[in-house]
């Protein structure tokens, strides 16, 4: 019988709205029980910290380099996330000691797959000082050292999640629509593909701060007022990323909002609503079988006007589309509980990337374990 663990997940992502996290009871390979979830979100001082970071985070050339501002911002977001987890425990009356490890994202603020370079800033040893916990962090980095893109991370756990579905048409594919888009496909004999699809909905947030002050589309409901421009759409589509062989994983700067003059606001954002749609089915093109049923997660599904166009597409090639929760999961917690899956599976010393899933030359385990003041990296391959 293989070990049980109740572990957190806790993901701060590139769309820098908060903090999710979520707890799972889990073997790390078939087995999860799914349990509470929470979402903390970021005061908007505190996410225009997170934005200048980004800017500061350019100047990095090696991986440990914290230049500008960002010493000071890695200390205050691992304080923010010991807040979330206190606020969870809190919340469902459960102790630390009731939890056996704590899978520790961090913010992305760089990522450059060609230069092998990824930096998440979190402190895992301060984290798990605060929390009396121990905690794994930095789980992309040892991907990358092995020749893989860093990214997509949570495949291996929407594989995992395949064996809840009912008797579902294969290929099975989980898209997560977050700022970045990223597509896991499932053979019916668990076969894992997996990779970056393009923008998700982070030209749409830009795009809607810079032009109406506002912090994304609710409901996608000001792209729903307007039309498709097709030359500004096709500025993106045709972008090398969505016909190059090799698939890569993206940077949330890869890709750029529109200027002021080139749209009106709901024209703007009407047309990459139709963007983040279309690019999801160009890059699972690059499939060997095209899904038979798509499974919609991260905050793009709360776009009325992005999954319009998912189920388009879907019933033009005859496939299933459900958004997470009809499919049973939590789409808004999906990233949080993987990392909670990931950070066992590294203490475990099993894979947490694969070749299908990054590109990476073997399976690899990744992650750095930190337990209150120790700190070590778990069995690295
Ligand atoms: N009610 C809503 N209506 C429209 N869009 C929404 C709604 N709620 C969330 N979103 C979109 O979802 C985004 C957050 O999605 P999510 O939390 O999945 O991103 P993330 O995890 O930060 O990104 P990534 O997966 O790239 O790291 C918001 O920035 C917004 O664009
Ligand atoms: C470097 C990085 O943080 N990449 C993110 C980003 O956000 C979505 C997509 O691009 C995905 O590849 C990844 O995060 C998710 C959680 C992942 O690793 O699976």
């Amino acid at each position: 019988m293989a070990e049980i663990f109740t572990a957190i997940g806790l993901m701060s992502g590139t769309s820098m709205d908060g903090i999710d996290v979520a707890m799972l009871e889990t073997d790390g390979e078939g087995m999860v029980v799914r349990r509470q979830n929470l979402s903390v979100p970021y005061d908007p001082a505190f996410r225009d910290r997170l934005k200048h970071g980004l800017e500061d985070a350019k100047a990095i050339m090696k991986r440990d380099e914290r230049p500008g501002s960002l010493a000071g911002l890695e200390r205050d977001l691992t304080l923010r996330h010991a807040d979330a987890v206190r606020a969870f425990l809190s919340e469902n009356n459960i102790l630390p000691d009731g939890i056996d490890v704590v899978g520790f994202h961090g913010q992305t603020v760089l990522h450059r797959p060609d230069e092998a370079l990824t930096v998440q800033i979190g402190d895992g040893a301060l984290l798990s000082r605060e929390i009396g916990i121990p905690v794994v962090y930095d789980m992309r980095a040892n991907d990358m050292a092995h020749g893989g893109q860093g990214a997509p991370l949570v495949p291996v756990y929407h594989a995992a999640l395949t064996r809840n579905l009912d008797n579902p048409r294969w290929p099975v594919c989980f898209v997560n629509i977050g700022g970045i888009s990223n597509l896991t496909c499932v053979g019916a004999d668990g076969a894992i593909v997996a990779f970056d699809s393009g923008p998700g909905n982070t030209l749409i947030d830009q795009w809607v701060e810079a032009q109406a002050g506002i912090p994304f589309d609710q409901g996608g409901r000001i792209a729903s007022e307007g039309r498709v421009l097709p030359a500004l759409a096709d500025r993106y589509l045709a972008s090398p990323f969505f016909t190059d062989e090799k698939r890569r994983s993206l940077d949330r700067n890869d890709f750029l909002p529109p200027e002021g003059g080139d749209a009106e606001l709901s024209d703007g954002a009407r047309t990459l609503a139709y963007v983040t749609a279309a690019a999801i089915f160009r890059s699972a093109g690059h499939l060997e079988e095209m899904p038979k049923t798509f499974v919609i997660c991260g905050g793009g599904r709360h776009n009325d006007t992005i999954m319009g166009d998912l189920r388009n597409e879907a019933e033009r090639i005859g496939a299933v589309l459900l958004t997470a929760e009809q499919a049973g999961f939590d789409g808004d917690a999906m990233e949080a509980e993987a990392w909670a899956y990931l950070a066992v599976r590294s203490l475990k010393g099993l894979p947490l990337t694969f070749p299908g899933t990054t590109g990476v030359e073997k399976p690899v385990t990744g992650g750095i374990v930190a337990v209150f003041d120790a700190i070590g990296p778990c069995s690295q391959h």
